[in-house]
C-alpha cells in the first residue's frame, strides 16, 4: 500500500489508473504496449474485474457451490473475418466456458399460466427495424432525437398501457438490455448502440458459465504485464480525494496512503461519479458535471433460486411473464438447468430492472422471495412448487464501488455532450463503459475505452499522435470538450475525436 513516507510525500508514478475493472486493466495493457511501465493501479476491492463479479451459490450433487455471475454475463461473439481482440477472442484464448443464448427460445406466460402471445415478438421486431432506420437518419442528418417509445410508436409498435402481454414484450425487447424503458431511452443512440454491437461483433451472444468466474479472463490479461505481487497493483485501496491540475494529479486513499502522478485515468462507474463518492479538487468543471448527471445509470438485478427439482420445462431458455397489473413485475425467468448451461443444477433466475430492482433492494430477501414465488406459482399452476433450497440477489445500487449496474443514454443528449463525459480535465482522464459512445453499457465498451485512454496518454507523454495517418482515427494531444452545448452534433463529429471508432451505417454483419 502506497503510504506516505515520514516526510509526508506520496508514492510517485507516471500514470495512476483508478479502478481495476476491465477499463483499468486494458489501460494498463496499452501503457505497457507503449513502453510506459511506470504506472499504479488503485482498486477498491480485493480482486480485479470490477463489475465482472461472481459469487458462490447453492450446491451441486457433491455439495460444492456453483459460481454465479452477479454482473456481466453475456459475451458477444466476434465476426470471424475481423481480428479485433474482444468477444469470443477472449473465449477462445482463455477457454472461457459459455453457451449460446437463444432469444428465440422463449415461452410466454400470464397470470393463468402458459399463454402463447409470441406473435407480438414478431410485431415488435418489424417495428424495431423501421425505427432503427429512422434512428440512423436522425444521427447522420443531425435531426432532433426522440425517445425510443415515440420512435417505436411511429414505426408501428405502440402497446396500450392496459395490454399487459404487449407490455411484457416491450419490456423484454427493450428494458431487458438497457435496464431503462423505451420512454427513458434515446432512440438515436439506443438503436445505434444496439446495432453497432451486433454489426461490429455479431448477433450471437453467449452466456458465461465458467466456474472460474468471468473475471478470470481479465485477471489472465493482467497477468501478461503484472508480475506476482507486483508493487504497481494496490488492491483494497479506496480512493477518496483527487486533486488535479494541468501539471499532475494527487490521489488520496481512505487508508491514508497517497499517490502522485503525472496523469490519472478515472475508470469508476458513472454511478460512483454521480454519487460524489470521490471528491475532486478543484470541483470538476461545469461541462463535466453536467455530462455526469445527464447520462443515466441503470440497475439490473438477477434474483437466483435453486430448487430440489427442475419443475419448469428445462429445454426452454427464457420464460416471459406478463403480470396483469404491473409492467416489469418479475418478468423474465432464465433457466440454468438446461442442456449446455448448468444442467441438473435446478437453478432458475429472474431479472428485474430499475424501479423493481430498487424495490427489491429495499425489501428483505424474504419479502422478495415471497413475491417472486407467487409469480412462479402463477406461471406453473399445475405444478407443486417447493420452497427454494438457495436464494440470493445482489444490491447493485448499494455497492459503494459501483452504485448501479451500467449506463444508458436518455433522450435529448448528443455526441458532443457525451464527449464531455470522455474528455480529460487537465491531467485527469476518464475511461469505462460509460465513456464509450458506441458500446456503452457493455464490457467491450470498457475494454476499448481503457485501451484508448492508455494509448492516448502514452502518445501525449511521447509527443506523438495515435493513428497519425488516419483522418477518422487520428488522436493528437488531450481530448476535445465542448464548453457550450447546442444540442447538436454534425455527422462530421462522428470520428475518434469524439470516441466514435466504427461506422454504424456499414452493415458488416454477414449473418
Ligand atoms: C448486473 C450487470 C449485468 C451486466 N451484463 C452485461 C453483459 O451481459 N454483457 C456485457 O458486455 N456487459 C454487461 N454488464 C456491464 C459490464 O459489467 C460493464 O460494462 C463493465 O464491467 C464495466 O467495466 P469498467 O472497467 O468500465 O467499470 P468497473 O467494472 O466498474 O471498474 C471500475 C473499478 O473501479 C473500482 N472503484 C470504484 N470506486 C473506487 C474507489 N473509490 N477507489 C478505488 N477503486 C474504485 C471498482 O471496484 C471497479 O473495480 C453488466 C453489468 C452489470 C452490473
Amino acid at each position: 500500500v502506497p503510504h506516505p513516507t515520514q516526510q509526508g510525500t506520496c508514492k510517485k508514478t507516471k500514470v495512476a489508473i483508478l479502478g481495476g475493472g476491465v477499463a483499468g486493466i486494458t489501460a494498463a495493457q496499452a501503457l505497457t504496449n507503449a513502453s510506459v511501465h511506470d504506472f499504479a493501479i488503485l482498486e477498491y476491492r480485493d480482486t480485479l474485474g470490477g463489475r465482472a463479479w461472481h459469487k458462490p451459490f447453492g450446491k451441486d450433487k457433491d455439495g460444492k457451490p456453483y459460481v454465479i455471475e452477479m454482473g456481466a454475463n453475456w459475451d458477444w461473439e466476434i465476426q470471424e473475418e475481423r481480428k479485433i481482440r474482444s468477444g469470443s477472442w477472449w473465449a477462445q484464448k482463455y477457454g472461457l466456458k459459455t453457451h449460446y443464448s437463444n432469444y428465440d427460445n422463449v415461452s410466454t406466460y400470464n397470470k393463468d399460466g402458459y399463454s402463447d402471445y409470441s406473435h407480438l415478438l414478431d410485431l415488435y421486431e418489424d417495428a424495431y427495424d423501421i425505427a432503427s432506420q429512422n434512428a440512423g437518419e436522425i444521427l447522420t442528418q443531425n435531426l432532433q432525437d426522440q425517445n425510443a417509445k415515440s420512435g417505436l410508436a411511429l414505426a408501428g409498435w405502440n402497446p396500450k398501457s392496459t395490454d399487459m402481454e404487449a407490455q411484457a414484450v416491450d419490456w423484454w425487447s427493450w428494458d431487458f438490455e438497457d435496464a431503462y424503458s423505451p420512454l427513458e431511452s434515446s432512440l438515436a443512440f439506443g438503436c445505434a448502440g444496439d446495432n453497432l454491437t451486433s454489426n461490429y461483433f455479431s448477433d450471437h451472444d453467449n452466456f458465461v458459465l465458467d466456474q472460474r468466474g468471468f473475471n478470470m479472463i481479465f485477471k489472465k490479461m493482467a497477468s501478461t504485464f503484472l508480475r506476482k505481487n507486483d508493487p504497481r497493483l494496490h488492491l483494497n485501496t479506496q480512493v477518496t480525494n483527487i486533486t488535479y491540475s494541468d501539471d499532475g494529479v494527487t490521489v488520496h486513499n481512505k487508508d491514508g496512503s497517497c499517490v502522485e502522478a503525472d496523469y490519472a485515468i478515472v475508470t469508476f462507474s458513472l454511478g460512483v461519479l454521480q454519487n460524489d463518492a470521490v471528491k475532486f479538487s478543484p470541483k470538476l468543471p461545469d461541462w463535466k458535471q453536467e455530462a455526469i448527471q445527464k447520462f443515466t445509470m441503470g440497475t439490473y438485478t438477477k434474483i437466483f433460486f435453486q430448487f430440489n427439482e427442475t419443475f419448469w420445462p428445462s429445454e426452454t431458455q427464457y420464460h416471459l411473464y406478463a403480470d396483469p397489473v404491473t409492467r416489469g413485475w418479475y418478468p423474465i425467468w432464465q433457466s440454468l438447468s438446461t442442456t449446455g448451461f448448468l444442467p441438473e443444477s435446478n437453478i432458475i433466475f429472474v431479472t428485474v430492472t430499475n424501479e423493481f430492482a430498487y424495490r427489491a433492494e429495499r425489501q428483505t430477501d424474504e419479502e422478495t422471495k415471497k413475491e417472486a414465488m407467487e409469480v412462479l406459482r402463477k406461471m406453473f399452476p399445475e405444478k407443486h412448487i417447493p420452497e427454494p433450497t438457495a436464494f440470493m440477489y445482489p444490491r447493485w445500487t448499494q455497492e459503494p464501488w459501483a452504485y448501479g449496474s451500467y449506463s444508458n443514454w436518455p433522450p435529448a443528449t448528443s455526441l458532443e455532450m457525451h464527449q464531455n463525459l470522455r474528455a480529460n480535465a487537465g491531467r485527469l482522464w476518464f475511461a469505462g463503459e460509460a465513456t464509450s459512445p458506441t458500446f456503452f453499457g457493455f464490457l467491450h465498451g470498457a475494454y476499448f475505452e481503457g485501451l484508448d485512454a492508455g494509448r492516448q496518454i502514452a502518445a501525449v507523454m511521447q509527443n506523438r499522435c495515435v493513428n497519425a495517418n488516419s483522418t477518422k482515427l487520428r488522436e493528437c494531444g488531450p481530448r476535445k470538450h465542448y464548453e457550450t452545448l447546442h444540442g447538436t452534433s454534425p455527422y462530421s463529429d462522428y470520428t475518434m475525436l469524439n470516441g466514435w471508432a466504427v461506422d454504424s451505417f456499414i452493415d458488416t454483419n454477414t449473418d
